[in-house]
């Protein structure tokens, strides 16, 4: 259902911070999932007139995004495709789309920015990505994100949008950094969540995170992103946010893992997506290809195949050659 939005039941202690005066933009969420709710219910918060569609929404998605001013796209990585596909001849070249889904293409390894500046080479295209958990911005509690475009007033129209009392944002010039930040640690999420679900310790935890983080800086470099972005918000900062948060859908298929339970079990408890799983399987498909190393990323990609249990992928993990820091 597309309706302007009143966010008053959902979120009732944001409802408490007084609106914003700016200038009132038209805008578009796409996917109404857990993120598409809380980004809707941010930018009706700061004063915009917002619609929020889902596919099951009576109406039509082309007369949602006609002529907005900006589109925002948080439906899950495997929805990406057929709402750019669906969104072909109905988005307007003046309309900024936001991305804000944190995954990879399976079948081509892109990121959902990449698939969408193919299908809309016009438009501006800013990735949104940072540490929110939408349940705790759901509660009222203060965040802060990152939003990513190279041309600096473009990505300043997107942070105006959602910068609030509640919610701070940074903009960034590497947009393929920010995507990538928040898109692989959820792999090291599943990590870390099967790091506690086995009470390995704080050391253990401390180690996976740092050598974690390493990977993902290694793996968005060769991809093209910035080392030092991925010291910010869009990577550590999310790295920390998800990798010691029960609330992650990530983090809890770790832990679930290490309690003993199957994948196909777990999934079927989950509230909502745990975009690390198909990632974990795309980064190795494209690591392979490129022959970049990812240890963590591969003993998470065969626990999630079933082929070792958890305590043998800390085993494997600890007994390889031993190597420099950097
Ligand atoms: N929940 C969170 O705390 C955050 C989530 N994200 C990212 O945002 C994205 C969405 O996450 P959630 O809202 O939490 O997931 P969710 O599972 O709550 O919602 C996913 C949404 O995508 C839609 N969708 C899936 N396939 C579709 C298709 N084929 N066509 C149309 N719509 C489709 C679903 O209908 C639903 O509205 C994910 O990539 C996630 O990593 C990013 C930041 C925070
Ligand atoms: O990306 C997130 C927080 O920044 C949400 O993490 P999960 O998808 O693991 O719940």
């Amino acid at each position: 259902m597309s309706e302007q939005v009143n966010f008053n039941l959902e979120f009732p202690a944001i409802a408490q911070i007084p609106t914003l005066q700016k200038k009132q933009l038209s805008i578009a969420v796409i996917g109404a999932g857990a993120w598409g709710s809380a980004l809707a219910f941010l930018a009706a918060k700061n004063g915009h007139n917002v619609r929020l569609w889902s596919r099951s929404s009576p109406e039509k998605l082309e007369d949602i995004i006609a002529n907005t001013d900006l589109l925002i796209s948080a439906v899950s990585m495997s929805g990406v495709r057929s709402i750019v596909t669906q969104a072909q001849q109905a988005i307007s070249p003046n309309t900024i789309i936001v991305t804000a889904t944190k995954g990879l293409d399976k079948e081509t390894t892109c990121t959902p920015s990449q698939i969408w500046s193919a299908a809309f080479p016009k438009n501006p295209i800013v990735i949104l990505s940072g540490p929110n958990l939408s349940e705790e911005i759901q509660q009222g509690l203060p965040a802060a994100t990152v939003v990513a475009n190279k041309d600096h007033n473009v990505a300043k129209t997107v942070q105006s949008v959602f910068n609030s009392q509640q919610f701070r944002v940074y903009t960034n010039p590497d947009p393929l950094g920010v995507e990538l930040g928040g898109t692989l640690k959820n792999i090291m999420a599943i990590a870390a969540g099967t790091c506690d679900g086995l009470q390995l310790g704080t050391n253990a935890k401390a180690a996976l995170l740092t050598r974690g983080l390493s990977e993902i800086i290694r793996v968005g470099t060769n991809w093209g992103a910035k080392t030092e972005t991925f010291y910010g918000l869009s990577g550590l900062g999310d790295l920390l946010a998800t990798c010691n948060s029960h609330l992650s859908r990530n983090y809890q298929v770790g832990y679930n893992l290490a309690q003993g339970k199957t994948l196909s079990e777990i999934l079927t408890q989950l509230k909502g997506t745990a975009e690390g799983i198909n990632t974990t399987k795309v980064l190795i498909q494209r690591s392979h290809q490129l022959q970049i190393s990812v240890p963590i990323s591969y003993q998470v990609y065969r626990l999630l195949q079933s082929e070792i249990t958890p305590q043998e992928a800390v085993e494997a993990l600890m007994l390889r050659d031993t190597a420099p820091e950097y």
